[in-house]
């Protein structure tokens, strides 16, 4: 399990959150609140206060990029470095990108090709394809269109309850928290407050 204690980053303080494996806790909030800045301090790619630490290993006992490829976050922008999208992934897996809604093989594309969404769609596969723990996914589907993005959460969803990772979710659609989330929390004035999903009723 993830678990937060006493933490803090830019104005939300002292936080106590755990996150159990196979658990969808989804964060929402205002713009500017503080959403990808919280997922970025537990990633351990910005400073904070407190401690997180995944299945009793405390991040500040961890080399950084160990932690990182544990509690592994998908940033909403990804980044490239190679030309080809082959060449970010260790292997091909068919299963993955129909899954995805790819008709062709997009290992086989440029990547200066890619729209925003197929990069958004393939960022995630990518991440998911490098064996994390632990998933902070920030907006996943934020540049998706209705068909798109209902299959990316059913994908996600489905790997996610198979490998048991604690995920954190960050989502603005109400109707998205309602299907994905087992826990929601909300930032409101500083804080995080938990607001009534489905499955927790
Ligand atoms: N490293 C940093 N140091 C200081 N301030 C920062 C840092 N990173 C972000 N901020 C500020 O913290 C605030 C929260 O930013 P953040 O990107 O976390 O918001 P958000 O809730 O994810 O917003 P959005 O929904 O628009 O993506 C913003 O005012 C931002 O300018």
């Amino acid at each position: 399990m993830l678990r937060l204690t006493h933490f803090g980053v830019g104005n939300l303080r002292d936080l106590e959150l755990t996150v159990q494996p196979g658990e969808i806790l989804c964060l929402s909030g205002p713009s500017g609140s503080g959403k990808t800045r919280l997922l970025r301090a537990i990633a351990d790619l910005d400073p904070h206060d407190g401690e997180v630490a995944f299945n009793g290993s405390r991040q500040n006992d961890l080399p950084a990029h160990q932690w990182r490829r544990r509690v592994m976050l998908v940033p909403a922008e990804s980044q490239w470095w190679e030309e080809r999208v082959g060449a970010h992934f260790p292997l091909d897996a068919r299963e993955e990108w129909e899954a995805l809604g790819f008709s062709d093989n997009p290992l086989s594309w440029h990547v200066s090709h890619l729209s925003t969404g197929e990069k958004q769609r393939l960022s995630l596969w990518r991440a998911l394809a490098r064996g994390p723990s632990a998933l902070l996914l920030d907006e996943p589907t934020a540049n998706l269109d209705s068909h798109s993005r209902y299959l990316t959460e059913t994908w996600l969803q489905a790997r996610i309850r198979e490998h048991g990772w604690p995920v954190i979710w960050v989502a603005h659609d109400e109707a998205q928290i309602e299907g994905v989330a087992d826990r929601h929390f909300a930032i409101v004035a500083e804080h995080l407050k938990e607001v009534p999903c489905r499955s927790s009723s």
